[in-house]
Formats: C-alpha cells, structure tokens, sequence
C-alpha cells in the first residue's frame, strides 16, 4: 500500500524525480524477455495507485505554458487581479445544457460519413442504427489504416473515441458485419479466436464487451467473451467452448490462466489490440503480456516460444496499441512487438522513425537520450486532453476537503462527479461523511468483488449516485459521458495520472470541470501539473454557492492564517 500523498512525498515524487528516472533506467536494464524489455516496477490490475509512469514521465517541460493557455481557453494571464474575479455560474448552466442536447457541436468529426473509410454496409447500418453517424478524427486517420492490415499505436486525447477507431476495422474483418459476410457460415473444424483485445481493468474490459455487443446485435453477442478476473474462470471456459466466440475481451491475468490452460485457442488471431498500452507495460503484467504475445497469432510450427525474434520471425497478426498517453517505452515495445508499426493521431499518420527523430510525441513521452531534468520541451498537452476541459485548484485544510468537495458539487451544480483518492480507507470516510450530508454518493475500488463493481458503477451511469468516490482503478478508459466534474480530492502521482483522470469528463467534445481540492504545501505540485501538461489550473473558492476564480495569492495567504 502506498503512503498518503503529503506534501513530504509530493517533494520527493517531484524533487527527487531525477534519481528515480535513474533508477527506473537500471530496472529497465534488467530486461525479463528479449520481447518485453520496457515493463516498468509497479503497477496492480485492480489499481491502487502506482508510480508506474515514473519511469514513464517526461523530462520536458514547457516554457510557454501561457502561450498555450492562451490558445486553449482564450484566458491570456494566469494573474487574477480582484476586480477580474468572475462568477463561473454560466459554465455551470453550460455543463447541464450539454448534458440535455444530443448534439455535440464540439465533436472532433473529420469525414463526412463512416462509410466513405471503407467499412462494410452491414457495418455502416449497424453504426447508423446505433446512433453512429460521423468518424471523429481519429477513427478517420485509423480505421483506413487498419483495414490497409497496416500495425499501429493510436494515441489520441481521451474521450474521442479510441474504442471505435480499432473494433470497426476488425468487425470489418470478422464476425457477421465482415466485408463478406457470406463466408462467416463456414464450418469450423475446432473453434478459434480471431480478435484478443486487452485492457488494463475489467470495467474497461466490460465496457469493450459491451460496445462490440451493441454493434454485434442482440442474436450474435455471444460471438464475443469477456475473459475478466474476478469472475468465474470455469463459467467462462464453458462459454469459450459453447458459444464459439470470435473476439475475446480481457484483462492480461485472466486470458493467460485461460491461454496456458490449452482453453483458449489464439494461434491464427489475426488481430491483438493492447488497450491502455502504457498501463500494460507495468511490472506486474509482465509475464501475462509475455504469454499473450508469445501466443496470440502465432501459428503453430511457425517458430519457437521466446526465440522468435531472433530467428526472424513475426508473428501473423496485426498488433494494435491504443492509448491517450503514450511515452517512449510504447514506441519501444511497438518497434519490439508489433511488424513496421504506423503511429495514428487524431489529424496525421506517421511512422515510428519520425517519433525517434522528433522527440517526445506528447507530454508522457521522453527520447531515449534526454537525461536531465532541465531539457524541458514545449508539451503538446492538447494531444492527452480534452480540449473543452476548465481546470481548477482550491487550496483548504485536509480536514475540510471533504466539505470542499460537496461545495464545489453544489457550486457547479454537477450532476454526475467523479471525486478520485488515493487510499481506499480516506475514499470509504468521504463517502460516509458526504451521505451524511445528503449527498447521494458510492465508493468504487479493488476492494469490492466484481459484482458489487457492476453495480454502483451502472448506478452512477443511470444517475442514481451522483458522487463517485473512486481511486486509480476508475481513472483510465471509464466512459460515462454525463459526468461533468472531475475532482482530484487528492492529488495524482503525476501528469499521465491527472491526465487520464481529468479525461472522465469532457468526453467526445462536450464541457467539462477538473477540480483539485488540495492543501497549501502541494500547491507547487499543482503548479507543477500545470506546467508539465501545458494547460492553466486556475486557483478558485466556493462562496455563496458558486465558484469563483480568486486571486491566487491572497487565497493562500487566508489558508495560511
Ligand atoms: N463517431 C462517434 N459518434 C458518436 N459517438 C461516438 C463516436 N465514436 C465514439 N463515440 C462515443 O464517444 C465516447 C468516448 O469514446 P471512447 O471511450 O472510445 O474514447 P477513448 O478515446 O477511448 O477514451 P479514453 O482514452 O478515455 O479511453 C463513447 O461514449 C463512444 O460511444
């Protein structure tokens, strides 16, 4: 268990950052398989909060950051004289107008139409029929790209629609909404998976399973399987057996139990995608990683397990990494995993020799030979981010951090919050204090079995809770797109952390807040996520239930008193 973030810790994640690259260096030295050289130290499936992205982090920073304020918010100072304090109720009334419009105007939509990119009419109806008419940006750069069975990273902000950008160009591969669609009948002698997508936790594995169903239509949903821990193993195998599945969906632990098992049959998979990629380098899915993509679309005969690289061999699949943030050691492991890999943005295609030519490709991302601290580079933030996020910070007593966070619910009149901590005991107070103010609020952490997780989890989405009180588990790849307000009720490791938590609201172009609640001596870490990602975090109070933008200064000074 980790120790709770004060201000000592705070001090040493970000003043000692330096030794801790060095050694997160020499723990990458120490390489388990010549596949899988980049796995970093920590890390857990069911997420208490983890220093992975550490050794993940970047050593740039930007020295423009109100340059780049200025273009994203159109604010131009990040000093706020009393007479430019401003009521921000009109976001408020925003924030709930664009949860009642179905129409998202700030939608990234590049092409005019899904099936000017090549997919199938089955597939471009069921999308129709589903609601799905226009590809965001980054479904338009990588759906072509894919069915060209091209390799790729897509890294593209969060929110805008990474999970579309890779399932259609499979669907139009395989399953019932293939191109031709009349051979999918064929008999099969012994049942084979065609499609294995991993994700880091298994909500996000859920969710996957869920938006392949709703394309997939209610008579062939079975042709898709969660492999997910925390649910029943044998009840699954029976499923894989039964049901003939042509994707599975799951978390590394459990599809590598199933794979070493002999229960799951992935030699001819043609496609492995690797959801949340940076989050499965971790130290602890190594050796499920290794299985899975030692496994998955090699065909037998083919090559020897763990010496494929080094007698030329490459696997028959196409390996598809996604991620909003993606450091270097992704660009490692695409060249060591994936054949020629192509990296996808939401506006351009590239190869991976242009990322090592270039530098970073975005805030998270480090080159191989920037070792110091010092060498700060401009951060394209905006490539990890929502572009319609406001973010704040409100300095108080950690004693009042709770009572902040109902404040600063009623001041924005958020209807569906997600308030992220670190440490489950702290999470389960606040819930409890935060009902005994009236506050319909639940808890979702590791803690709860899967089942227990499910259930608050689709509370929330159907606006039953209005508070989430969570922890890192919850914060990369959940998509409930009517939360309006993200609230850091205590401050993330780093920038790839509140990135990917910040990215639970504002999803797919709509509004939304980020709220950190924290105390006077961790505001230079706050200061210091502002520089590192770019953006401005704006100091803020709750007074006669708005928020109000304050006077950075002086708001420190009355806390201090
Ligand atoms: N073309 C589209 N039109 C309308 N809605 C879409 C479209 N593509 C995706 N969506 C919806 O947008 C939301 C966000 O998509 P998704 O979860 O794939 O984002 P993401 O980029 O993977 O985010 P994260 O990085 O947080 O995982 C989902 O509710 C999804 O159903």
């Amino acid at each position: 268990m980790m120790p709770p973030l004060t201000a000592t810790r705070s001090c040493f994640l970000v003043g000692n950052y330096l030794s801790l690259r060095i050694f997160s260096r020499l723990q990458k030295t120490v390489s388990f398989h010549k596949s899988l050289p980049v796995f970093s130290k920590v890390g857990h499936e069911t997420g208490p909060l983890t220093l992975t992205s550490l050794g993940l982090k970047s050593e740039t920073e930007t020295t423009t950051g109100n340059e780049k304020n200025r273009l994203q918010h159109g604010v131009s100072t990040l000093e706020f004289p009393k007479s430019k304090r401003k009521k921000v109720g009109s976001n408020r009334e925003k924030l709930v107008a664009a949860k009642k419009t179905p129409d998202i105007p700030a939608a990234p939509f590049a092409a005019q139409s899904f099936s000017e990119l090549g997919l199938p009419p089955l597939l471009v109806d069921r999308l129709e029929k589903e609601g799905f008419k226009v590809p965001t940006d980054v479904q338009a750069a990588a759906i072509p790209t894919i069915l060209k069975r091209r390799d790729v990273v897509i890294q593209s902000y969060t929110g805008s629609g990474k999970t579309l950008a890779y399932l259609l160009p499979i669907l139009s591969g395989i399953g019932p909404l293939k191109e031709d669609s009349s051979t999918f009948d064929e008999p099969k002698i012994k049942s084979e998976i065609e499609a294995v997508i991993v994700a880091p936790s298994r909500e996000l594995g859920m969710q996957i399973v869920r938006e392949v169903e709703k394309l997939l239509g209610p008579s062939d949903k079975k042709l898709v399987q969660q492999l997910v821990g925390g649910a029943n193993r044998s009840r699954q195998e029976d499923a894989l057996k039964k049901n003939k599945p042509v994707i599975v969906v799951g978390t590394p632990g459990r599809i590598a139990e199933i794979s070493t098992a002999g229960k799951l049959h992935t030699h001819s998979c043609r496609y492995l995608v690797l959801d949340e990629v940076d989050e499965l380098l971790a130290f602890n899915f190594r050796e499920d990683m290794h299985r899975i993509l030692e496994h998955v679309g090699r065909r037998s005969g083919t090559g020897q397990q763990g010496s494929n690289r080094s007698q030329g061999w490459q696997p028959e699949r196409q390996t598809i990494m996604v991620s909003a943030t993606v450091p270097f050691s992704v660009i490692r492991a695409a060249r060591s995993w994936a054949n020629d890999p192509l990296l996808v943005q939401a506006k351009s295609v590239a190869t991976l020799e242009s990322v090592s030519s270039s530098g970073p490709i975005n805030f998270t991302g480090t080159t191989s030979n920037s070792s110091s601290s010092s060498n700060y580079q401009k951060l394209p933030a905006v490539q990890s981010l929502p572009p319609n996020l406001q973010h704040y910070f409100f300095v108080t007593r950690k004693q009042h951090k709770v009572d902040a966070l109902r404040r600063c619910v009623h001041a924005l009149d958020a209807k569906s919050s997600i308030a992220f901590m670190n440490h489950t005991k702290q999470l389960k107070d606040a819930v409890y204090k935060l009902k005994a103010r009236g506050i319909k609020a639940a808890e979702l952490h590791g803690d709860l079995s899967k089942l227990a997780r499910s259930t608050i989890l689709k509370k929330f989405k159907d606006g039953e809770v209005r508070v989430l009180l969570t922890n890192e588990l919850s914060a990369r790849g959940l998509d409930v797109p009517e939360c309006d307000l993200v609230v850091n009720l205590e401050l993330p490791t780093d920038s790839v952390h509140y990135a990917h938590r910040a990215g639970r609201t504002g999803r797919l172009g709509r509004k939304g807040t980020v709220v950190s609640i924290c105390e006077d001596p961790e505001v230079y870490v706050v200061k210091k996520l502002q520089k590192q990602l770019g953006i401005l975090i704006r100091g803020c109070d709750f007074t006669e239930g708005k928020l109000l933008v304050t006077e950075e200064e002086k708001m420190l000074k009355s806390v201090r008193q």
